[in-house]
């Protein structure tokens, strides 16, 4: 048996931007739709994790994005999947990003904002350690980051951030 047949690594980008994490609401499979992630997806074989990232994220996202650095652990997702975490950066002049395959709304979150969306729960330790490493609360905003809507209802989300709101703080 291959290593690959017992374990497959899908990697998931903490993007941030002027000290916002951006969050992907998934648009399928329907037992994960609905629910938020780090956007990202399996490694191909043979190719680098830092390079699916950056694919991924160009796929699902539309941006020219490139991994920081690697948030230390792995968290088991379906088996047989883990997820590995790199924090990550749009590069200058990457587009905005668009929900274009895999999920369906996006939101740039202040770390005040970041438990009032429903993570998949297999992510809330990843995303508490992302935050830790990440330098979140920068100042600054870029015109990326403001691309996509923080506070406003959305055709697919139109009561806004309230109606994503989850009843538990899982980073207290
Ligand atoms: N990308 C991503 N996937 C996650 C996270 N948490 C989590 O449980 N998953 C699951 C969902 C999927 O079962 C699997 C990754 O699948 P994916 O659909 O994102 O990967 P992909 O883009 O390579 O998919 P595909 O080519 O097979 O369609 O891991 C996460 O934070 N990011």
């Amino acid at each position: 048996m291959t290593p690959r047949a017992d374990r497959i690594v899908v990697v998931g980008a903490a993007l941030f931007d002027g000290g916002r994490l951006l969050a992907a609401r998934r648009s399928a499979p329907a037992d994960l739709a609905g629910r938020w992630e780090l956007p990202g997806g399996k490694v191909e074989p043979g190719e680098r994790p830092e390079d699916a990232l950056a694919r991924e994220l160009r796929e699902e996202l539309g941006v020219d994005a490139e991994p920081v650095g690697r948030v230390p652990g792995e968290w088991p997702l379906r088996a047989p999947y883990v997820l590995r975490v790199w924090t990550a950066r749009l590069r200058p002049g990457s587009p905005a990003p668009r929900p274009l395959q895999d999920h369906d709304e996006l939101r740039w979150l202040t770390p005040d904002e970041i438990w009032d969306v429903a993570w998949l729960d297999q992510d809330v330790p990843a995303v508490r350690e992302a935050l830790a490493r990440s330098g979140a609360g920068l100042p600054g905003h870029t015109a990326a980051s403001r691309g996509v809507s923080n506070t406003q209802g959305t055709a697919s989300n139109p009561q806004g951030p309230a109606a994503a709101r989850q009843p538990r703080d899982p980073g207290s």
